[in-house]
């Protein structure tokens, strides 16, 4: 008899979410399996956000079920949250902080202080190259290092799933490519299972995998060529215009 498979990094059934009469999200699964990076690809208003604010539980579903790691967002939130590092859209550092303040308070929320904490620190500001600007105030930064600096608190208590809302957005290339190529090596390193949400299509290659969401529901998910092979198509640009009903226009996403 085979062994049990390992718990999925994070696993979503038939999540649905409304705010009024408006539906967000509807009957949204999918399985990230550690080691996994996976591109959730949408629009603006494909429900992107509001799957991030259900599964880091900043709101409640009342339909459908996650669980990190096998446990229950909802029955057992403080394991499951325990086990994810999260980069949102919006910049949640104090600017008026230092760059280790901002990730010592992170530690300490998350139980985690004293010479452990400045070990952890230090190795997150080394990954991402800004050990050197340990002490510099956040306002100091260029946009690039702060996306870093979230990075490298996002990983300071050593989650094995980390999720990143449109990390990329307002970066120059040469940060973009950074983060990109960061996260896919910590992937292959140390097994972490990305979720990195994106609207801009280049940011998934044909050795990832993508969840295909438009106007809240999943068009179609797997690994890249699996995804063309079903769209008909060799890009997954063709893909997503072809599932999305874009036309398209060269350029631009
Ligand atoms: N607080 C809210 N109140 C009402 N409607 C909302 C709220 N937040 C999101 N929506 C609506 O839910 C839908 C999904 O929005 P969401 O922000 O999750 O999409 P997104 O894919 O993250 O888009 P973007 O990339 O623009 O942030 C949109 O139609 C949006 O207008």
């Amino acid at each position: 008899m085979s062994p049990a498979p390992p718990a999925a990094a994070l696993e979503v059934s038939g999540l649905s979410h409304s705010f009024g009469a408006r539906q967000a999200l509807r009957d949204v699964g999918f399985r990230i399996a550690p080691g996994d990076f996976t591109a959730l690809l949408g629009l603006n208003g494909a429900g992107k956000t509001t799957l991030f604010a259900l599964v880091t539980r900043l709101y409640h579903s009342r339909q459908g079920r996650v669980t990190v790691f096998g446990h229950d967002i909802r029955r057992q939130p403080s394991a499951a949250l325990a086990a994810m590092g999260v980069v949102f859209q919006q910049s949640t550092l104090d600017l008026d902080l230092t760059v280790r303040q901002n990730l010592a308070y992170h530690a300490s929320l998350h139980g985690i202080a004293g010479s452990r904490a400045r070990t952890r620190i230090e190795e997150e500001l080394e990954r991402v190259g800004l050990a050197d600007r340990r002490d510099a105030r956040v306002r100091q930064l260029s946009g690039g290092q702060r996306r870093r600096v979230e990075l490298a608190r996002a990983l300071v208590h050593d989650p094995a799933l980390l999720l990143l809302d449109e990390p990329t957005v307002g970066l120059d290339i040469e940060s973009r490519r950074f983060l990109i190529e960061h996260v896919r090596h910590l992937c292959r390193q140390r097994g972490l299972a990305v979720l990195w949400a994106t609207h801009l299509i280049d940011e998934a290659d044909d050795t990832a995998k993508v969840i295909v969401l438009h106007q809240g529901q999943v068009l179609d998910q797997g690994p890249v060529p699996e995804v063309n092979v079903r769209a008909g198509v060799t890009t997954l640009r063709a893909t997503f215009d072809t599932l999305t009903g874009q036309r398209q226009e060269g350029g631009g996403r």
